[in-house]
């Protein structure tokens, strides 16, 4: 009997896309592990994979068995700040949010995911722990070198407002983010971030900066998969409840970070079959 709740019809697999967890207290005493819905979207919809959460457990996470399930990992952004000892700076200012347990597990899961060839798309707090992992370092505050325009959102205006207005970027031409977009009029992106790229890590390839020169997006060079961050929000089209509007550049960045997954899916099922042969 076919009811209400019957699984729908048989569709073709789609990727596995784990999403970063942070690692935050309710109320209560009860810790728990959060990521937006606008990137569980983001990955369903966008990307057009399945989304699994990989949660902020530092070492209970086995990395190696965990890399080998999954087709994409995406990192999400956070109020949360990566702990700078782990990029060799000084302490934070007193009262800087962090979240240790959540640097334990993505920190490592980034060198994982780059061995195993698991595409990853670091966003925001995703994008600064890709180049942390790697090697590279941070300004812990962006607005106090007076080398930069404002890079942090205007908290009193709407929502919508912060996350669809922000500033302009180059697309450095012939990269991987170039082959992604490659329209000739200016890029508009969000910005709500406190900190930026300070020194690149080694092996990463600059995709596209600002008018002030941060870097607002980089690739891994020689990555055997997709393995891609941008310091804006491109989830936000995903954003629920929200009439947000058509972004079709984040669309794209999704898409093509979708398509990644697929292809590794694909060599996974074969694989797969193979050993099962
Ligand atoms: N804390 C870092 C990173 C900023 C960031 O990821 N913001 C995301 C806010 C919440 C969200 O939209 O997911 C910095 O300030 O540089």
């Amino acid at each position: 009997m076919v009811t209400q709740h019957s699984p729908r019809a048989v569709e073709a697999p789609r990727p596995l896309i784990g999403i970063s967890a942070c690692s935050q207290h309710t109320e209560g005493e009860h810790p728990i592990f959060t990521f937006g819905e606008k990137y569980t979207r983001a990955v369903s919809e966008g990307a057009q994979g399945i989304a699994v959460a990989i949660p902020a457990l530092g070492n209970g996470v086995p990395l190696d068995q965990l890399v080998q399930r999954l087709d994409g990992i995406l990192l999400t952004g956070s109020p949360s700040n990566i702990e700078p000892h782990h990029y060799r700076d000084a302490g934070s200012e007193p009262g800087t949010a962090h979240d240790p347990k959540r640097d334990a597990t993505t920190l490592p899961l980034i060198w994982a995911a780059v061995a195993a060839g698991v595409p990853i798309l670091g966003i925001c707090r995703g994008f600064q722990e890709m180049n942390v992992a790697l090697g590279g370092t941070l300004y812990q505050k962006l607005h106090t070198t007076g080398r930069f325009q404002e890079h942090r959102e205007n908290k009193n205006a709407p929502l919508a407002e912060r996350y669809s207005h922000g500033h302009t970027i180059r697309i450095i031409p012939g990269g991987s983010l170039a082959r992604i977009w490659d329209r000739p009029e200016p890029v508009y992106v969000n910005s709500l971030h406190e900190q930026g790229i300070r020194a690149l890590a080694p092996g990463l390839q600059v995709e596209a900066v600002a008018e002030d020169g941060l870097v607002e997006a980089f690739s891994l060079t020689g990555a055997p998969a997709f393995t891609l961050a941008v310091q804006w929000h491109p989830e936000w089209q995903w954003h629920p409840g929200h009439a947000v509007g058509e972004f079709p550049f984040y669309r794209a960045l999704l898409g093509a970070f979708g398509k990644a997954c697929a292809i590794r899916q694909r060599a996974r099922d074969r694989a797969r079959g193979a050993v099962g042969a």
